[in-house]
């Protein structure tokens, strides 16, 4: 006998019915249950908008935080077709360099190679662990390439001598307009061990080695890179509400930022709201994200105002102490959930900010109504974050911050964090390690094939899929107790290896 429809009706929750009760819910507190599926896992399409007019391939997103989104974070996650947005924590020329930095090459890593005078006379650690060093006549990025130097060779004197001496001549020039297969094929071609990258306007802009072509080979093959209007890597960038954000903003525009996100924990300020229409009508071109919010008032302001994207999640981060100093937040399955449900009639996409650990918090997040997810903790251990490793009770570990930590404060953000207004800081962050995750080019392939079989088990072969699903109720879910969640994870065992690839 066919099942009534009452009887389906009632076989979990519709997302509505859920999200009325008072309750809010974090990615752990619910569950789907799952759809039919009718695709294989690899025939879900993951592609999304960061923003009104910024699309991408792969629905993730690297924080503003300055121990997460530098150069190379954003060289990397645009050639996975994601995107990164440069952190506000330094001067706004800094950040326009890194941006510019990000946007001059199509190669997934940016290079810290250091760049020497013929004249200097390097140490080793004038290196800064790299195998070779770009001299130019003047030693910056702008000047003529006269050579390269090699660590070994300047490690072999016994005291340092001019780089003129023991510099090897500068070998053919590679185009930083090549992508990764064009560069592997230029370095093959012509049996080189190194290659400068050059730029059309002749900035020496980096060095690929052979043993990067080893190295980024041996990862997952790169998909659709997120490329612009004008041909170059998407990277976005953040900035403040203060007035001098308004200079900041000018420099990140014309370095080619395709999006600007207001780097706020509570965006539904007049300062935000002045911003976003000084911003608007400035630079109308450009994408604005405001944020963060986490109810459907907030949201109608800002879009009103005219954001093109809503960043959502007050509280959720990791690092972050806000719910707990401020007592204002939500939880981030309820928040995402409420605030997408407002912005799809507006047509602004939501990047669901915060609290991202695993590859089913993903799922969670894409399939209650975000675009995209936007993650710190989860991208802070890889190779392409800033930073060095360091060991910690013999674990490779690297520093991450939150923005508001007393130590992220005092380092540059002190004058929008509070410095000129409150004379008591309060942090509203925490500083610590996460552990060692290899490279972003290996780990979000290995993610993103997983949110594929999480959509599939829903029944969704794309996000807009995804979306219909939860729209018209098809989508069930349930919260599950305490119980329920332990026995969604590991358990009763004496020990076991967690290996996900
Ligand atoms: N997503 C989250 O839950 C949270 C994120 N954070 C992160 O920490 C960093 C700092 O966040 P916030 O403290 O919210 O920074 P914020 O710059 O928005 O606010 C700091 C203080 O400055 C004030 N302010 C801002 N613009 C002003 C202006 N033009 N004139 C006078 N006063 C002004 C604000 O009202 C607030 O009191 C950001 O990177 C943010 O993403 C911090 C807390 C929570
Ligand atoms: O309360 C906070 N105090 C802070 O100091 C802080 N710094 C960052 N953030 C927010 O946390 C997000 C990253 O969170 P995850 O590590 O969970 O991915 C980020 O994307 C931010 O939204 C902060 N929140
Ligand atoms: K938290």
């Amino acid at each position: 006998m066919a099942a009534s429809r009452a009887d389906l009706a009632d076989d979990g929750f519709a997302a509505p019915r859920l999200f009325s009760q008072g309750v809010s819910y974090t990615y752990d507190d619910v569950i789907f249950l799952p759809g039919y599926i009718g695709f294989p896992a690899d025939a879900v399409d993951l592609s999304t908008r960061l923003s009104r007019r910024v699309p991408l391939s792969i629905p993730c997103v690297a924080s503003p935080m300055d121990t997460v989104s530098e150069a190379t974070m954003a060289a990397a996650m645009a050639s996975l077709g994601a995107a990164a947005v440069v952190h506000c924590n330094t001067e706004p020329h800094a950040q326009a360099a890194i941006v510019r930095a990000a946007k001059s090459r199509r190669l997934p890593f940016v290079s810290s190679v250091p760049f020497f005078s013929p004249s200097s006379a390097p140490t080793l650690n004038d290196f800064a662990g790299n195998e070779y060093a770009l001299v130019t006549q003047h030693g910056d990025s702008l000047s003529t390439l006269v050579g390269v130097a090699v660590a070994a060779d300047a490690a072999s004197r016994e005291v340092p001598v001019s780089v003129y001496e023991y510099m090897r001549p500068a070998p053919r020039l590679a185009s930083a307009s090549f992508d990764f297969e064009k560069a592997a094929a230029f370095l093959a071609d012509e049996g080189l061990d190194y290659a400068p990258l050059v730029s059309d306007d002749g900035e020496v802009v980096d060095l690929i080695t052979a043993k990067d072509v080893e190295r980024i080979r041996s990862y997952p093959k790169l998909g659709k890179p997120s490329l612009g209007a004008d041909g170059k890597f998407v990277v976005a960038a953040s900035i403040g509400t203060r007035e001098d954000d308004k200079g900041r903003l000018e420099q990140l525009v014309k370095a080619g930022a395709n999006a600007i996100v207001i780097d706020s924990s509570q965006g539904n300020s007049i300062y935000q709201l002045d911003m976003i229409k000084f911003a608007k009508k400035m630079y109308p071109e450009v994408d604005l994200i405001g944020g963060n919010v986490v109810t459907i008032a907030q949201a109608q302001n800002l879009i009103q105002a005219g954001a093109d994207g809503l960043r959502v999640g007050m509280g959720s981060g990791s690092i972050c102490t806000t719910q707990e100093v401020c007592a204002v937040g939500r939880g981030q399955a309820t928040a995402v959930y409420k605030v997408s449900s407002y912005a799809k009639d507006h047509n602004v996409p939501v990047i669901a900010d915060g609290g991202i650990s695993n590859s089913g918090h993903i799922v969670k997040a894409l399939s209650l109504g975000a675009s995209t997810v936007m993650m710190g903790s989860f991208l802070a251990g890889s190779h392409e974050a800033p930073g060095t490793y360091e060991y910690k009770d013999g674990r490779r570990v690297k520093k991450y911050r939150g923005m508001g930590s007393l130590e992220a404060m005092t380092k540059g953000s002190d004058a929008r964090y509070l410095g000129d207004t409150l004379k008591l800081k309060v942090a509203q962050g925490v500083v610590g390690a996460v552990a060692d995750k290899g490279s972003v080019l290996r780990f979000i392939p290995y993610t993103m094939q997983a949110v594929k079989q999480g959509f599939q088990d829903l029944g969704a072969d794309s996000l807009q899929s995804a979306h219909d699903l939860l729209r018209s109720e098809t989508l069930r879910l349930e919260v599950r107790t305490g119980a329920a969640q332990v026995e969604g994870g590991i358990h009763g065992l004496v020990s076991y290896e967690k290996k996900a690839f």
